[in-house]
């Protein structure tokens, strides 16, 4: 459950102006976060999982974080998102510093939504109502313009007019894409997405791989992704960072890390099978 409402929790959705009148204060447009993630360090325990990360993710970007099982990938979504405190280095968005408490006469802050690799969506709810569960829980404006903001990021993911659809009756594309319109409902500036193609076949992936793009074109957000999925990462990502045993190995365009004569990019791109051996 706790999963579930993440992009609900409290403490997400700060000063922000309104698109609407309609609306209570903090719903406002979306606006793409600048990410800047400075000598950060992590350990459980013994295990140093993180170390010495600086990475830089642009506003509007799509970045995707790619690299073997098990090097902390996902460690480092969790901090973006605070679920994780850095043992040392933290990370700015926007130039605020997240881990420190909040500054008096901030300008802004950010709001942000994950969507999981299980879409985490409520089977016993209707499409619509699960976009809608923040925007009714948060009271967040009249029922009628909930009703036209679910209309709104149904359209946005290609499910138009597929609100009273049950959600158990969908298939995983679907269910995924309905996470994502369900993200979108707070209009977040920042979307993270935890390996999105895990559960899904490759025609459903490249389906998948669209809509994010036109996300990309009608909606102003920065997109991290975490993927083991390479062509996927590589179709829709502006850029691409591998991390390798805890450290960021290369950062650059999909067609810089392709390139790249860095042992460890060559071996993870090539040698494993959901790679792009053949190439
Ligand atoms: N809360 C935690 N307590 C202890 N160890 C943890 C915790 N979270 C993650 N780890 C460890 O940190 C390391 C990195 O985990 P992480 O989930 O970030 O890897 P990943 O790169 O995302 O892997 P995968 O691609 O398989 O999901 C692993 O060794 C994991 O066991």
């Amino acid at each position: 459950m706790m999963e579930k409402l993440l992009h609900g929790f409290p403490g997400s959705v700060f000063e922000r102006e309104s698109a609407s009148c309609e609306c209570i204060p903090d719903y406002g447009e979306p606006s793409g976060v600048e990410i800047r993630i400075v000598d950060l360090n992590k350990s459980f325990g013994e295990t140093h999982v993180l170390k010495d990360i600086n990475l830089e993710i642009k506003p509007g970007e799509t970045f995707s974080i790619i690299g073997p099982s098990g090097t902390g990938k996902s460690v480092l979504l969790k901090h973006i998102v605070k679920l994780e405190k850095p043992d040392s280095g933290t990370i700015y968005i926007d130039g605020h510093d997240i881990f420190e408490p909040k500054e008096k006469n901030t300008p802004r802050e950010y709001r942000y939504s994950m969507v999981f690799q299980t879409s985490a969506l409520f089977n016993s709810l209707s499409v619509g109502e699960n976009v809608g569960l923040w925007l009714r829980e948060k009271r967040v404006c009249t029922e009628a313009r909930i009703r036209r903001i679910i209309g709104e990021k149904l359209r946005l993911v290609g499910l138009e007019g597929k609100e009273n659809m049950m959600t158990s009756e969908l298939s995983g594309g679907m269910k995924k894409r309905v996470a994502i319109a369900r993200s979108l409902a707070m209009n977040p500036d920042l979307i993270l997405y935890d390996e999105p193609t895990a559960e899904l076949d490759p025609i459903t992936s490249d389906e998948l791989a669209r809509v994010i793009m036109s996300l990309k074109k009608e909606v102003n957000l920065t997109t991290v992704i975490v993927s083991h999925d390479l062509n996927f990462a590589f179709h829709l990502s502006d850029r691409v960072a591998m991390i390798n045993e805890g450290r960021i190995i290369e950062v650059g365009t999909p067609s810089e890390i392709r390139k790249s004569d860095n042992p460890a990019i060559k071996k993870f791109l090539y040698t494993t099978t959901k790679g792009i051996a053949g190439d």
